[in-house]
């Protein structure tokens, strides 16, 4: 919890309080539903919660953001972006029913008012957003054909609408056809080992309308 505190200074007492609830949450919720594996709920901080948050060293959402996390498993990055961020909506999607009900109970436990989950393929949401967050999903190609026409067409962020996705390694090759993305190393941000070779990439869409 400290580390979540050392990178973001001006937190609420409600979210620091959310924030510390996690690790209790998902502690109790991953023994009943495993979605996190057990190395990583030991660093769930580390692991999960700050690397979620790298998204927000990247771009802060303004007020009345639409944010949609694809394939959230067991709420990353969408539940610790919805604790920093209580003005902005959040739409949790999952392929998978029982990571959303881990999902649902931990959103139910914090009292986040801001999630909504829906347990289907992305694809089949029909909706627009501002961003759309992602980690460990799919390869670029793949996924900017599931999102395709799930963009909104106003643009109230200091970045453009689009996707932002949460990625590790060598990204050259998957990113050659992606001339508009931009690459943020978290080893900008965050000093500890495990930020090395991460990254958020941005990949701005157009609207389809
Ligand atoms: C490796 S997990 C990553 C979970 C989470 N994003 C994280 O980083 O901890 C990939 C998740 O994507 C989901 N998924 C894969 N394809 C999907 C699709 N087309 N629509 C919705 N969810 C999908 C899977 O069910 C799985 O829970």
């Amino acid at each position: 919890m400290d580390l979540i505190l050392k990178y973001f200074t001006n937190l609420t007492e409600d979210q620091i309080s959310k924030f510390q609830q996690l690790e209790a949450l998902y502690q109790d919720w991953n023994l009943k539903i495993n979605v996190v594996s057990r190395k990583d709920i030991d660093e769930l901080y580390l692991r999960h919660v700050l690397h979620s948050l790298g998204i927000a060293k990247v771009v802060e959402f303004k007020d009345g953001s639409k944010i949609l996390d694809v394939g959230t498993g067991g709420g990353f990055p969408g539940i610790p972006l919805a604790i920093l961020y209580p003005n902005c909506s959040f739409h949790l999607v999952d392929s998978i029913a029982k990571k959303l009900k881990v999902v649902d109970e931990v959103v139910e436990g914090l009292g986040l008012t801001n999630v909504k989950t829906t347990h289907s393929r992305v694809e089949e949401i029909n909706d627009t957003f501002d961003f759309i967050v992602s980690r460990a999903v799919a390869i670029m190609p793949t996924f900017t054909h599931w999102v395709k026409g799930k963009i909104a067409k106003e643009q109230k962020n200091d970045l453009k609408n689009g996707i932002l996705y949460l990625k590790g390694g060598d990204l050259t090759e998957e990113l050659q056809d992606y001339k508009t993305a931009t690459i943020y190393n978290l080893s900008d941000f965050y000093s500890e080992e495990f930020y090395e070779t991460k990254k958020v990439v941005h990949l701005p869409l157009k609207y389809r309308g």
